[in-house]
């Protein structure tokens, strides 16, 4: 039996990566972002990396099946050993919710790191000076947020129903966001 724990509904650049880092620390869960998995694929340099590089240039989504298999064969490889498991980044569309219930299993948190749209913007702006990542620039930040807004941010009503979001404030210092996350853990 494993407890799976999500994050999103969390725009991008609220600080899911940062916190989903101290989470490992703290507790064990295997992280598995499907933003890494997805570049990791790219990294490779195959064909099908191509064209998911061509999609997340343009702050678009890929595939729902293409990043449900990429999460579920992660998931696979780690379930001997793992104490649970931290999905970051999925899912971006209730579709994808409901894909990830009938194939995988239910979530037992959601983690909802919340950060205004503006203190999203500064903090990826800051973060494409050293990231490297070709979405970190302004006209793809913008058009992530508005499919965030339009796509992803009614996943929380899905999960709202059965009790299981947990609400952060991310404008905080990461200390003090990761405190309020500790908390959320701690009282499952
Ligand atoms: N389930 C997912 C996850 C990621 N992507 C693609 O990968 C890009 C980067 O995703 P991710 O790393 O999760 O970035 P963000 O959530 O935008 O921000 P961050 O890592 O910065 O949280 C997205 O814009 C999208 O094109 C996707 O299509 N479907
Ligand atoms: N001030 C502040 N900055 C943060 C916090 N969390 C993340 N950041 C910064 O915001 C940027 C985006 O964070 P990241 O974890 O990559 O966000 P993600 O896009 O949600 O995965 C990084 O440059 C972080 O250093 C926070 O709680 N407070
Ligand atoms: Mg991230």
């Amino acid at each position: 039996m494993f407890c799976n724990i999500k994050n999103e509904k969390s725009g991008p650049g609220s600080g899911k990566g940062t916190q989903c880092e101290k989470i490992v620390a703290k507790y064990g869960y295997t992280h598995l972002s499907s933003g890494d998995l997805l570049r990791a694929e790219v990294a490779s340099g195959s064909e099908r990396g191509k064209q998911l590089q061509a999609i997340m240039q343009k702050g678009e989504l890929v595939p729902l099946d293409t990043v449900l298999d990429m999460i579920k064969d992660a998931m696979i490889a780690k379930a001997d050993v793992s104490k649970g498991f931290l999905i970051d980044g999925y899912p971006r569309e209730v579709k994808q919710g409901e894909e990830f219930e009938k194939k995988i299993g239910k979530p037992c948190l959601l983690l909802y790191v919340d950060a205004k749209a503006e203190t999203m913007v500064k903090r990826l702006l800051k973060r494409g000076e050293t990231s490297g990542r070709s979405d970190d620039n302004e006209e793809t930040i913008k058009k992530r947020l508005d499919l965030y807004y339009k796509a992803t941010e009614p996943v929380i009503a899905f999960y709202e129903g059965r009790g299981i979001v947990k609400k952060v404030d991310s404008e905080l210092a990461v200390d003090d966001v990761f405190a309020q996350v500790s908390k959320a853990i701690d009282a499952l």
